[in-house]
């Protein structure tokens, strides 16, 4: 069955363009829409043979690397994919990679290259990579704190619940749901506790309890630290008091499905206030959701947000293509079992 990861694709075209043979990417109907001229553009500058359709934008990619230029990039958008592709290939480019970034995105793999011996060095938003051969290491993986942040804000927001979640990652440049949520007033009601270090990632057990939240106005440099994260946290505004705003995050629109658009058709669904905005969405709180029929739209993170949704809203939620969930979180309908049984 064809794949729905724009992730996986990203970062092994960047893997693909250092290698003198011919491999051709594909996806499903999703992932076929997704933009790819963000990579496709830079490694064929790097040297790269790379075709696709519609101009070389969109998959299937068919790609024949080898012998690649350094090249000293502007990256037109904030995408640690993009980011971590480039890096990829600047592995094995025969001299240094420059990034220039417009905002911070997520440093998973500028650590773990590093770790591996690599030589990175990031100045604010300026990041060079020097090519080595990478040497093997042991990596313990923290938990995924995209993941986490469902049971997060359902903590937050049922009315009586206290759910812990144990070994959660909390990198500084994927944390923006915290922040997030304690702007919202979540306060005591979503603690951090045994703090610690793991794989050289800070982590540490969270514990959400039902808390009264309050709007907030959302957009610049804190969106790409948690663009996954705002469909849920779109939830929650609906719980909150007054009118949420989130901007700056037109990203949305070329995920898994367009998270502006299906986000809020679904919550409409299910009673929510929510209009659509060209970069974001305007929310506004309301007493409470009602359960309904509605649908993923083949979207593993909307699937779980409104999961989340119904575990707070009245009478029955039916989700369509909740099997989506699995695309990042195989045990989620388990796991959501496992914490309203008690
Ligand atoms: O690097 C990654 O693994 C990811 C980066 C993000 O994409 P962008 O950085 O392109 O926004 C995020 O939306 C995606 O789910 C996973
Ligand atoms: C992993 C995700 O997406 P992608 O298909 O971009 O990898 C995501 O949306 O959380």
């Amino acid at each position: 069955m064809p794949g729905n990861s724009g992730t996986s694709m990203r970062l092994l075209s960047g893997l693909l363009a250092g290698q003198e043979f011919l491999s051709v990417l594909t996806g499903d109907a999703s992932l076929r829409t997704r933009p790819m001229g963000r990579i496709v553009q830079p490694l064929q500058q790097m040297g790269a043979s790379i075709m696709g359709r519609h101009g070389d934008t969109l998959a299937p990619l068919a790609i024949r690397g080898g012998n690649l230029r350094p090249i000293e990039y502007d990256m037109p958008v904030a995408s640690a994919q993009v980011k971590s592709c480039l890096m990829l290939a600047g592995l094995s480019a025969t001299g240094p990679t420059v990034l220039h970034q417009p905002a911070l995105s997520r440093d998973h793999t500028e650590r773990m290259m590093a770790a591996m011996g690599a030589q990175v060095n990031s100045d604010g938003l300026a990041l060079t990579l020097i090519p080595t051969t990478l040497k093997a290491v042991d990596v313990a993986v923290p938990g995924d704190i995209s993941s986490a942040a469902f049971w997060m804000v359902a903590g937050l927001i049922h009315p009586n619940a206290r759910v812990t979640i144990t070994g959660v990652g909390l990198n500084p440049s994927r944390a923006g749901i915290i922040d997030a949520l304690q702007m919202m007033g979540a306060g005591d009601c979503l603690r951090l506790e045994n703090q610690r270090t793991e794989g050289g990632e800070p982590v540490a057990d969270v514990v959400a309890t039902s808390a009264s939240l309050q709007a907030i106005e959302l957009g610049g440099e804190i969106i790409p630290i948690m663009i996954d994260e705002l469909p849920v946290l779109a939830v929650a505004a609906c719980f909150a008091r007054g009118q949420t705003v989130f901007r700056d995050a037109a990203e949305l629109r070329v995920k898994e499905s367009d998270r502006i658009e299906t986000t809020v058709s679904e919550l409409r669904r299910m009673g929510a206030d929510i209009d659509p905005r060209e970069d974001g969405m305007v929310i506004r709180g309301v007493s409470k959701l009602t359960g309904t029929d509605v649908e993923s739209h083949g979207d593993h993170r909307l699937a779980m947000s409104l999961a989340v949704a119904g575990l707070a809203a009245a009478g029955t939620t039916t989700i369509h293509g909740s099997e989506d969930a699995s695309v990042s979180y195989p045990n989620f309908w388990e796991h959501l079992r496992s914490i309203t049984n008690g």
